[in-house]
């Protein structure tokens, strides 16, 4: 088992550059599947999960491989119709893998996702397509066999009850079309930028997609006459993280391929408040610490403030003057930061969906477990402010979407050491 030495208080300086995004590579990696020329996808993350994404290929007969940071596919044909249990429980976005197979063959069967968990992660807005496109479903032993005789087209609501718009069940909405005979309409979309990078591969690989940046999309059924070379945009959460490690430190990080613009608003808007100071220099973002100050907001669907840089944030309001408060309106009790935080010395609470943090305080170095990607993130940048060494277990969450993170922080100056356990 592998651990994170961290030793804290150095102010982080340097440029770094920011990887490619995992959460849009996983969904055009899913894509990837329904053209049976091969699609290159540039920029692909260095992550387990990107190797997850390989494995899930080769398994259903695809040829994939990762090379120069791209990742090749080449599903000419697909063997078989089953993603293995071992590799879907381990990614979040298997339903949209499963939403390809049954788009590419007429059937599918794949287990019920796996990703973090933080929350129950439900996928039955995916089935919902599934069925919307013509196909039977039945559920045993933790898989889900979908089957079609013939995928029609089809209208679809991408929303679900009370959590706003579904970022997977959009995606698999749209690969469910793009195969489909004839016309499907789909309401009620994410508008995040893992949809917008989607349809952008769609269209390069010839399916004809009408979108404007809205809660609707039209797609026309044809299948992928070409194949494409695509590049994966920057991380936006990854870049957002290491922005927060520069005000969590007070020091100055240089993050080239990003632009303000990558971020949401919802983000910016708060980052601002609570301490981050984001400029736009020539070759991307500097992030500085400005004078912090308690918050009171809500995450939301994108563009509103992200779920995913919900963690990080509260480590930074940690070191704010005052009480600042969080509604966890996406995942319900994504709390999984705050044993960790508060056995820092933190002072965060959650009662239900909301998140209390009091500041400032002193963070102490402690031995703290990361139980998911974006509390691990948390604990990190705790660690990275806190006095004293802190032992971070649980770093194979990290590994599932930070490149090389102990690497990149050392080269901005800070401590961190990686150990396996019998060398401790
Ligand atoms: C809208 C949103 O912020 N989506 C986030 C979500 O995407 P991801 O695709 O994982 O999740 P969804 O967007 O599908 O889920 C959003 C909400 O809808 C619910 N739901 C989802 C699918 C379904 O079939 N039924 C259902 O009820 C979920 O439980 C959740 O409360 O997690 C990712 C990883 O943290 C983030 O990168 C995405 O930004
Ligand atoms: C929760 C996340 O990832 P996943 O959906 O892959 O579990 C995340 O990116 O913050």
């Amino acid at each position: 088992m592998r651990r994170l030495l961290i030793t804290g208080e150095t102010s982080l300086a340097g440029r770094i550059h920011v990887q490619g995004s995992k959460n849009v590579f996983l969904h055009l990696a899913a894509a990837s599947l329904l053209a049976s020329r091969p699609v290159r996808l540039r920029n692909a993350p260095a992550i387990t999960d990107t190797r997850v994404c390989v494995e899930i290929a080769r398994a259903l007969g695809a040829h994939a491989e990762v090379a120069d940071a791209a990742m090749t596919t080449h599903a000419a044909d697909l063997r078989t119709t089953e993603i293995p249990g071992g590799l879907g429980t381990l990614i979040r976005p298997t339903a949209c893998f499963g939403a390809a197979v049954l788009a590419r063959t007429g059937a599918v069967t794949f287990p019920f996702p796996g990703g973090d968990a933080f929350a129950e992660r439900l996928i039955d807005r995916h089935l919902a397509a599934m069925q919307a496109v013509g196909a039977e479903i039945r559920v045993s032993d933790g898989f889900v066999h979908a089957r079609a005789r013939r995928l029609a087209g089809f209208t679809f609501d991408a929303s679900t009850d009370g959590h706003g718009p579904s970022l997977g069940a959009t995606i698999s909405a749209l690969l469910l079309g793009a195969m489909a005979s004839g016309a499907s309409r789909i309401s009620g979309a994410s508008v995040e930028p893992e949809v917008e990078h989607t349809v952008g591969l769609l269209r390069c690989l010839g399916v004809p997609v009408s979108w404007e940046g809205t809660s609707t999309l039209e797609v026309e059924g044809r299948p992928p006459a070409n194949g494409a070379t695509y590049t994966v945009p920057p991380d936006r959460m990854v870049a957002g993280t290491y922005a927060i490690a520069a005000a969590m430190t007070e020091g100055r990080i240089d993050l080239a391929g990003v632009a303000l613009s990558d971020f949401p608003t919802g983000f910016l808007k708060v980052a601002a408040t609570a301490g981050l100071d984001l400029a736009q220099v020539p070759h991307g973002i500097r992030a500085t610490r400005s004078e912090p100050a308690p918050v009171e907001f809500e995450t939301g669907p994108h563009p509103e403030y992200p779920t995913d840089l919900q963690p990080q944030l509260c480590a930074l309001l940690t070191q704010a003057p005052g009480t600042s408060k969080v509604a966890e309106r996406v995942y319900s009790r994504r709390a999984t930061h705050i044993p960790g935080l508060a056995s820092m010395g933190a002072d965060i609470r959650a009662v239900g969906d909301h998140l209390t943090i009091v500041g400032p305080r002193t963070l102490s170095g402690a031995t703290v477990r990361g139980t998911d990607i974006r509390a691990a993130a948390a604990l990190v940048l705790a660690a990275l402010a806190a006095s004293g060494r802190t032992e971070l277990a649980g770093v194979e969450h990290l590994y599932r979407g930070y490149e090389n993170l102990p690497g990149t922080l050392r080269s901005l100056g800070a401590a961190v050491m990686e150990h396996s356990q019998e060398e401790l």
